[in-house]
């Protein structure tokens, strides 16, 4: 069995101002947070720039004409459909060193009380009824989401949401601002895209399975997912529409021929790190960003067919939840993740949103156990007990 290590991304060289890993991170309700493998970025809002909030197609060039000193970045949101972005301005970005733990000690949980919508049922629905459309065709993948919705106590801060959510192999932990007092929080695993000089990085995944306690059981979860038809065509469906969509804008593309295991504290994944090398060096992170989404890790295939079943099949929005969350510099360097394992918080509220691949050969009920262990990435992370 061989479990991936993860995808090689440059440490970004320290400049003076580079702080230690914060003891308690100093935000405001205006701040991204994102750690990756690397660093720490907080941004935050330039008072005298409101954020971009147009269409990825767009931010590209406009980033490009509004970063115009070198250490300036553009970081936040972009929504799944592409239609609406939140990157603030931010001329003087704080960078540390990855948050790699929780960092809350002895703090008071809130009580909540958890609502499934749609309850598990319509989501089984909702799957065989995108199955019977697989079946007719033409359509080969689709990714269905459900939500959770917690309702806490008493309001929530992002503060102390986020002070739990680091942890192993959560490689992406966010809490990005979405409008005045609402905030996506989350702990992703999957690399989008990231753009380094000429260095081009991305780590598709598609084909999970929940981990278990029993490290018997752990293993031969992972072995079967290793070796599962159903798994392997939906990771492969990903890979090749990673690597059409990267192919353009490289002068090599390195694409394994098999995909390695990835393992969080919730799921076993599927992944494939992909490498490259651009052709010309001013193809900034959002370019390739741009040219990559919806991948079918959060879509399916194909794209315009997939969108429309999801618009019809999910009855809630997805807004953010499967998008981007990230940054990129003056110089076109940047960093987007998936905005996966996450939730929507806004005053007492956190809406979990977990997604997964259906295929041809995919089991209902298999599905909807695969959100399920989606969901329990921020639930055991925030000590929320339940059976789901
Ligand atoms: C859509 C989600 O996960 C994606 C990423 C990794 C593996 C996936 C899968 O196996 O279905 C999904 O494509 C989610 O976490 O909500």
């Amino acid at each position: 069995m061989t479990v991936s290590t993860p995808p090689l991304i440059p440490m970004r060289t320290p400049v003076p101002g580079d702080a230690p890993v914060p003891l308690s991170i100093d935000i405001t309700p205006s701040t991204l947070v994102m750690s990756t493998p690397a660093h720490l970025l907080l941004a935050d809002d330039n008072d005298e720039q409101a954020p971009l909030t147009g269409p990825l197609t767009a931010l590209a060039s406009q980033v490009a004409t509004t970063l115009h000193q070198p250490g300036m970045v553009a970081a936040g949101l972009i929504s799944f459909d592409a239609t609406s972005s939140r990157l603030a301005l931010c001329s003087a970005p704080r960078w540390a060193d990855p948050l790699l733990a929780p960092y809350c000690f002895g703090c008071r949980h809130p009580s909540w009380t958890l609502k499934a919508e749609p309850e598990p049922a319509a989501y089984l629905a909702a799957v065989r009824q995108a199955q019977e459309m697989i079946k007719a065709g033409p359509l080969h993948k689709v990714v269905l989401a459900r939500t959770m919705v917690l309702e806490a106590d008493r309001p929530l801060t992002v503060k102390e949401l986020l002070a739990h959510l680091p942890g192993p192999n959560a490689r992406y932990v966010y809490a990005a601002p979405t409008g005045e007092d609402t905030w996506l929080i989350g702990a992703s695993p999957e690399l989008l895209v990231s753009r380094h000089g000429r260095t081009v990085a991305t780590t598709p995944m598609a084909g999970s399975a929940p981990r278990s306690f029993d490290p018997t059981v752990d293993q031969a979860r992972a072995l079967a997912l290793q070796g599962s038809g159903k798994d392997l065509q939906e990771h492969r469906l990903v890979v090749d529409a990673v690597a059409r969509a990267l192919a353009p804008f490289c002068e090599h593309l390195y694409v394994p021929a098999r995909p390695q295991l990835t393992a969080t504290s919730t799921m076993w994944h599927l992944s494939t790190p992909i490498t490259g090398r651009l052709r010309d060096p001013g193809t900034c992170s959002l370019t390739l960003a741009a040219a990559l989404h919806p991948t079918p890790a959060v879509c399916g295939t194909p794209e315009n067919l997939a969108r429309e079943v999801i618009g019809a099949l999910e009855p809630v929005e997805r807004g953010f939840y499967a998008g981007l969350v990230g940054w990129q510099d003056a110089a076109g360097d940047g960093e987007w993740a998936l905005a996966l394992r996450c939730g929507a918080v806004s005053g007492n509220t956190l809406r979990l949103y977990a997604g997964a691949g259906i295929v041809a050969g995919s089991e209902p009920e298999a599905e909807l156990a695969e959100t399920s262990a989606k969901f329990s990435t921020l639930l055991r992370a925030l000590r929320v007990h339940t059976d789901l």
